[in-house]
């Protein structure tokens, strides 16, 4: 079965993330040539195992690859302290070796959680993404951001680790809950609304046959979303600038998140797209793009059938101030300041620390106050 290849190029900590159909039933293949001996630590969640650790465990068995495995919930709150322990403290009961490789099946939870369990782990193991989800496919197992989560916010406990290798399998999105998909989508939007208008023309066009399966569409989304990180994450591996570009939507998600428990009333994606579809408000009242922009924007959002406002989040939201006050956990905040990213246009963003908070106080409240 064919796949593409997209380069990461960081020096000593280069990868290559191979996207394609059929990949899991070769990651023995795909993996073996990085193995100093013959054995491999899998961990999944216990969804993702049901459906795919048959094949991946044939898959390295069928190249003389032993396999231990271990399987944890499914859900945000397994990227805890708690199961960060069990993951580490079982790794060493394997006795996983600093030239070992730790495989991470499943998305974006345990794509984050593996990762950072290998970023500590001997001070350092290498772990292979084999991502399962469309979320983790074009955003969260590419570029080494790993963590875990905190009372006090997302992702705020973690280490930049990158992977040896991203196996990114087409087929297994196959399996995914239509929700987690279009919750997917949310970062694939994003990458045209940040750096691609010809990327979001090409979703505006494609996005509604991608969703209902179309393989050649969806190995074409994955491997551009893929290609615009890698890029940004070459410029800028540990986010000193350019890289908070793909926190474009997310200023405003990770409140929302934290204000909505991480349940499931709002998938992670879901805030992203809600997110995206602020920002381009907020940047058309600051007169810095046309209006027309976030009307596409919550358009396009709208025909996919995904959230595209406040409105469409289940339940009560806290008021704009509290929003506000959540945001202040941001990555970031620089001296205390917010900093958002806004657009002079679709796929023309920016990062700025120059956004008076009156104007998205009144942003939040007025979205609040939609029905
Ligand atoms: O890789 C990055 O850099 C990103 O910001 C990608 C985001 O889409 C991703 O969701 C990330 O986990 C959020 O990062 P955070 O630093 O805001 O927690």
């Amino acid at each position: 079965m064919s796949h593409e290849t997209v380069a990461v190029n960081l020096g000593e900590r280069s990868y290559e993330v191979r996207v394609g159909s059929g990949l899991l039933a070769q990651a023995g293949a795909h993996i073996a040539p990085f193995l100093a001996r013959p054995r491999v630590a899998v961990v999944s969640d216990a969804t993702v195992a049901a459906l795919h650790l048959g094949t991946l465990t044939q898959a390295l068995m069928a190249e003389g690859i032993e396999v231990v495995s271990l399987e944890l919930p499914p859900g945000e709150g397994t990227k805890s302290w708690p199961h960060l322990t069990r993951v580490t403290e079982w790794l060493l009961e394997q006795k996983i070796e600093r030239r070992d490789i730790v495989i991470a099946l499943g998305g974006g939870v345990i794509g984050d959680l593996v990762g950072f369990a290998a970023a500590i782990l001997r001070r350092g193991v290498r772990f292979v993404q084999i991502p399962t989800s469309l979320l983790a496919q074009v955003d969260s197992s590419v570029g080494g951001k790993t963590g875990i989560n905190a009372p006090q916010g997302k992702n705020l406990i973690g280490a930049f680790h990158q992977p040896t290798q991203v196996l990114a399998d087409i087929d297994v999105l196959g399996t995914m809950q239509p929700r987690d998909f279009l919750s997917g989508y949310g970062e694939v939007v994003k990458y045209g609304l940040l750096g691609d208008a010809v990327f979001f023309d090409w979703l505006e066009a494609n996005g509604p046959a991608l969703a209902a399966g179309d393989k050649a569409l969806r190995q074409y989304a994955v491997r551009r979303s893929v290609e615009m990180k890698a890029d940004i994450v070459e410029r800028d591996e540990t986010e000193q600038g350019d890289r908070a570009l793909l926190n474009l939507g997310h200023t405003f998600c990770h409140a929302l998140e934290a204000a909505t428990g991480y349940s499931d009333r709002l998938l992670h994606g879901e805030g992203v797209a809600i997110g995206c579809a602020l920002a381009f408000d907020l940047s058309a009242r600051l007169g810095l793009c046309s209006q027309e922009d976030p009307s596409r924007v919550s358009a396009h959002l709208a025909a996919m059938g995904m959230k595209a406002r406040l409105r469409d989040i289940p339940g009560d939201l806290p008021d704009a101030q509290s929003l506000l006050d959540l945001m202040g956990q941001d990555k970031k905040v620089v001296d205390g300041q917010l900093r958002f990213i806004l657009a002079k246009g679709i796929g023309a963003s920016f990062v700025t620390a120059d956004v008076p908070a009156d104007k998205v106080l009144t942003l939040l409240d007025e979205a609040l106050k939609e029905s």
